[in-house]
């Protein structure tokens, strides 16, 4: 077995690791995909600029708010895509990035239900959405996600996950059974900056850590669901219920 490591770096955004000198176990940070490599990756996504994402992506990075960036941003609209989705459901929507995409890849006719305990992300959701052009195809409601979902009928194409992550295995346990045969349960921040995969961390709130880990063991033990983890930024788990 490996030595304990650990992380004591606190959320976004990703520190860039320093191979300079050899580290002790305290001060080891782990980043799933080396910077370099998702900037270069980054560098590939020119054609999906839009004015409007660059305004979502500085409000970002002034107010060190963790949205799920370009690269995921893509992954999530592809995903959706691929699944043919038209009704999608966000535990935690912050001011709407994440839902841009959801909301290009339902097309005219579909929907996306956002969810976010603060009222001035709908607010600012509102403005960045309709500039986009894609507000119609938005249900935003403020309040506790998880509250809003039993109050929503349905099954959904979608459930996305991006919650405190504390309420992570809650969701999971919420949300799989309102998705569709060969839909998606998507989450993000299951990597958790490598807390996750190490035993000595400094966490950003207690039982995050503990909750996450239960939460993705919860979804690869279960049979009724394929799942796999794309470790990009801070990792993204996504489970596509099983037809059969
Ligand atoms: C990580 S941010 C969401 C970012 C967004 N998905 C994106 O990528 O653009 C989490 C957001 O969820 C909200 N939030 C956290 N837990 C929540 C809960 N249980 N119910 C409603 N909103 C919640 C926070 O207010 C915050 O705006």
């Amino acid at each position: 077995m490996s030595p304990p490591c650990s992380v004591d770096h606190l959320n976004h955004p990703l520190p860039m690791p320093d191979h300079s000198s050899p580290k002790s176990p305290s001060s080891i940070a782990l980043v799933p995909v080396d910077p370099a490599i998702e900037n270069y990756m980054r560098g590939l996504l020119g054609l999906t600029d839009a004015p409007v994402l660059h305004e979502m992506e500085a409000l970002a990075a002034r107010r060190n708010f963790p949205i799920v960036g370009r690269l995921v941003g893509v992954f999530l609209e592809s995903l959706a895509k691929s699944v043919n989705a038209r009704r999608v459901f966000e535990f935690g929507s912050g001011y709407g990035y994440s839902a841009y995409w959801f909301a290009k890849a339902v097309g005219p006719e579909g929907r996306v239900v956002c969810t976010d305990g603060d009222p001035h992300n709908l607010e600012q959701a509102e403005r960045f959405l309709q500039t986009a052009g894609l507000w119609d195809r938005i249900d935003f409601h403020t309040g506790f996600a998880q509250d809003i979902f039993a109050r929503t009928d349905g099954l959904f194409d979608i459930c996305y996950n991006d919650v405190d992550k504390g309420g992570y295995p809650e969701v999971w346990r919420l949300a799989k059974d309102r998705i569709r045969p060969g839909g998606l349960y998507i989450a993000d921040n299951v990597l958790w900056h490598g807390r996750v995969a190490v035993e000595e961390f400094t966490d950003v709130a207690p039982g995050w850590t503990e909750a996450i880990r239960e939460h993705n063991a919860l979804i690869f033990d279960d049979p009724e669901f394929d799942a796999y983890i794309n470790p990009t930024r801070d990792g993204v788990i996504v489970a596509r219920k099983k037809t059969g």
